[in-house]
């Protein structure tokens, strides 16, 4: 479980990114975070795995306080929660399969780090997870001879190799055509629902989030305006969200169907 504890992040430069966030997030939840940009989607969910330190408050991820954790310790805890960028974040002039067992380098001895040497149960490990996001038959391939939606495939492979708990995504199909965002969307869910992984994904498209995701939060101004159920989100609740602009949101969103 995660769990905010008047949780706030007040940048360097004094911007106050969360303000009294206070959340519960169970095991195998799929949540969509959405809100206007600048409102602390990014910021909120990279608090979880500490890639930005909460300023005051606590946060505790399946009962460990995050901002107690020091040196190794940190390294530990973020090998149970995947990340997954808008950019891929690949190694794009090497094939597939070495993209996933980079996610093993911090397992590996001395020397094996020196000769690059994975084991063979690393290799099946990554050619398993090349199989879950169904693109084994790319893996020595070249990662800049595929699509956005197959790089992305990759990044998530790499993510299921660690056999995370938890899956932190940050606008994951935000250069993605509409076609292949449903593909990487098909594959988040079924990630979550066959192997439990929660996922916790700060999103963009509206009509994505409220399709896939069982429950919204709806984030303004670093505070948290909406807690609830995909289903129960109303125009209402998303112009409040947005501010008065969920009617220029919800008319993309008509377009967006015809498309997708
Ligand atoms: N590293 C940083 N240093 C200073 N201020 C930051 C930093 N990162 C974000 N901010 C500020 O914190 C606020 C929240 O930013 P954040 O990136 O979390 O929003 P967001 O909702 O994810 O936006 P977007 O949808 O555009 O990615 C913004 O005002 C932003 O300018």
């Amino acid at each position: 479980m995660i769990e905010f504890i008047n949780v706030d992040k007040v940048y360097q430069n004094n911007v106050k990114a969360l303000q009294n966030i206070n959340l519960q997030i169970d095991k195998g939840e799929f949540v969509a975070v959405i809100g206007l940009s600048g409102a602390g989607k990014s910021t909120l969910i990279r608090c979880i795995n500490r890639m930005h330190d909460i300023s005051q408050g606590q946060l505790i991820v399946d009962g460990v306080e995050v901002g107690k954790l020091k040196g190794k310790e940190v390294r530990k805890f973020r090998r149970r929660i995947g990340m997954i960028f808008q950019s891929f974040n690949l190694i794009t002039r090497t094939t597939v399969l070495n993209n996933v067992l980079v996610s093993f380098v911090p397992e590996l001895s001395y020397i094996r780090k020196l000769t690059g040497f994975f084991s063979k149960e690393h290799k099946i490990k990554a050619l398993t997870a090349l199989d879950q996001v169904g693109i084994l038959d790319k893996a020595y391939v070249r990662v800049d001879q595929l699509s956005g939606g197959q790089q992305q495939r990759v990044a998530l492979a790499r993510t299921l190799a660690q056999n995370p708990d938890i899956i932190l995504a940050d606008e994951p199909i935000a250069s993605l055509d509409p076609v292949t965002s449903k593909q990487v969307m098909d594959d988040f869910q079924r990630i979550n629902r066959e192997m439990g992984i929660s996922v916790i994904m700060n999103i963009h498209h509206v009509e994505v989030a409220l399709e896939y995701a069982e429950r919204i939060i709806g984030v303004r101004e670093g505070q948290v305006v909406f807690d609830g159920k995909a289903a129960e989100v109303t125009a209402e609740i998303l112009d409040y969200i947005y501010k008065g602009k969920a009617e220029e949101i919800l008319e993309n969103l008509e377009g967006e169907e015809a498309y997708v």
